[in-house]
């Protein structure tokens, strides 16, 4: 078994084809291990979300290898792959996706009822997904009967619930207040602290200040890492 959750290895990946490829990702290698919590940062374009398609198996390297938990994505069947990401990976995106003939809480707790977890089982997991982001009054609510910011923290509930050993996040925060936002944050962070890996796309510094280590991609490489920002001792602190 690998230490890593998510590796990648020298990763290129090149949309379209002859004079219109975009060369989105060139050469990426990035390591995330159980525990941590990896930002992401870069301009528009530089390739953040397409590092994140990657590392959960929705898109494929044009060239390069993505692991997950010591599996080569490339090696898997396609019912393995399927089992790999809804078991395993939780994905926190913008597109919300939601059911809409499902309540919150169905919503939430139909990936684990999936998975063969017993119904009420999976109904408590989801009521604490949906506590975590602060959403737990609105469980029965169908999601027409809900604004676009609390849609999507149930659309986070449900890619938190239930023991996710990856969070790829894009943006998770893009539609919320700045104090749900950090409950957000708050709650992939202590998913990360309780064994998690997760990798973070995020424009925001004081976002990224939450993680262990910071990536920067330009044009589609990396061209800098850090550790955790001093800020993020501070802010957790302040917790
Ligand atoms: N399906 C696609 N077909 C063609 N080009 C694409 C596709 N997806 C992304 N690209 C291009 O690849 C490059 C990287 O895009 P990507 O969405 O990964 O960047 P990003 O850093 O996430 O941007 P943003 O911050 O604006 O979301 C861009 O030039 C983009 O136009």
């Amino acid at each position: 078994m690998t230490e890593y959750a998510l590796e990648l290895r020298d990763v290129t990946r090149v949309h379209g084809s002859g004079e219109t490829a975009v060369n989105a990702l060139h050469g990426v290698s990035l390591r995330v291990r159980a525990g941590q919590l990896v930002a992401v940062m870069g301009p528009s374009g530089s390739g953040k979300s397409t590092l994140l398609h990657l590392a959960g198996g929705l898109d494929t390297p044009t060239e390069g290898v993505v692991e997950v938990e010591g599996n080569r994505l490339d090696e898997q069947n396609r019912a393995g792959l399927a089992a790999l990401r809804r078991r395993g990976i939780g994905y926190v995106f913008q597109d919300l996706n939601l059911i809409p003939a499902l309540t919150a809480v169905e919503n939430v707790a139909l990936p684990r009822e999936l998975d063969g977890v017993r119904v009420r089982v999976a109904r408590a997991e989801a009521m604490t997904a949906l506590e975590d982001v602060g959403v737990a009054n609105l469980a029965e609510r169908f999601p027409d009967e809900m604004s676009g910011g609390q849609q999507q923290r149930v659309a986070i509930a449900r890619a938190l619930v239930g023991p996710r050993r990856l969070l790829l996040a894009d943006e998770p925060t893009g539609a919320l207040d700045s104090h749900t936002g950090e409950a957000v944050l708050r709650t992939i962070r202590a998913r990360c602290d309780a064994g998690a890996a997760g990798l973070l796309v995020t424009h925001e510094a004081r976002h990224a200040a939450w993680a262990d280590e910071i990536v920067f991609l330009r044009d589609g490489r990396i061209v800098d890492e850090t550790g955790a920002m001093p800020a993020a001792d501070s802010l957790l602190g302040a917790q």
